[in-house]
């Protein structure tokens, strides 16, 4: 696949069903994030990767989340049946350090920058996927499932499988003149 086309017409795919990316196709994602830019060289992300009995695990901590903020029945059986939306979720947190040079917003940068190249390593590959966030990024029990420090931040969810519908391949090129100018 062609770089450029798939920077510019790549559409992000919520209806994902097996297989997931596994393999030489996973490490490929993996690479992927690993070189997004980094300042530093602080490699400030951890990457959980949620497949198989993990969902199950996963349910039951967005189950035990909603119940625990109160929320009402339907929120509950929507939190627990979220991370069965896609065969594979990689939670990305963002792991930063107190540095002189780079401050955190660098580092959630960085680690941001890393769900947007995994996602398009996937797509390179004949997967896809939609980067998720919600309310259950700030959770202190989710957090801490997913080893988050004080200083950590849980940048997103970066759902991935193979696309159920053909994603319209004619993206609609944008007007770029109201966000750019010259300085
Ligand atoms: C940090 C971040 C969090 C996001 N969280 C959600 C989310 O929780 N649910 C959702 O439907 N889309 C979320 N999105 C947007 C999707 O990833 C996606 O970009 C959007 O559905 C538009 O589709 P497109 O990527 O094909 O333009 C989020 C995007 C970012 C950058």
């Amino acid at each position: 696949m062609d770089a450029l086309d798939l920077l510019v017409n790549r559409r992000s795919a919520s209806r994902l069903a097996e297989p997931a990316p596994a393999g030489e196709a996973l490490q490929n994602i993996l690479h992927a994030a690993m070189r997004a830019p980094d300042h530093g060289t602080l490699q400030p992300w951890r990457f959980i990767i949620v497949e198989n009995e993990g969902r199950e695990r996963f349910a039951n901590l967005l189950e035990q989340a909603a119940r625990d903020s109160n929320l009402e029945q339907k929120a509950i059986d929507k939190a627990a049946s979220a991370p069965f939306r896609a065969p594979m979720i990689i939670t990305v947190v963002a792991h930063c350090e107190e540095n002189a040079k780079v401050p955190q917003w660098e580092q959630l940068a960085s680690a941001s920058c890393a769900v947007m190249a995994m996602q398009m390593a996937a797509v390179a590959q004949g997967f896809n996927g939609i980067w998720r966030s919600g309310p259950w990024t700030d959770h202190p029990s989710v957090r801490e499932a997913f080893g988050c420090r004080e200083q950590d931040a849980i940048v997103g969810f970066l759902y991935l499988g193979t696309p159920q519908l053909k994603a319209n391949t004619t993206v609609v090129a944008p007007d770029t003149a109201q966000f750019v100018s010259y300085f």
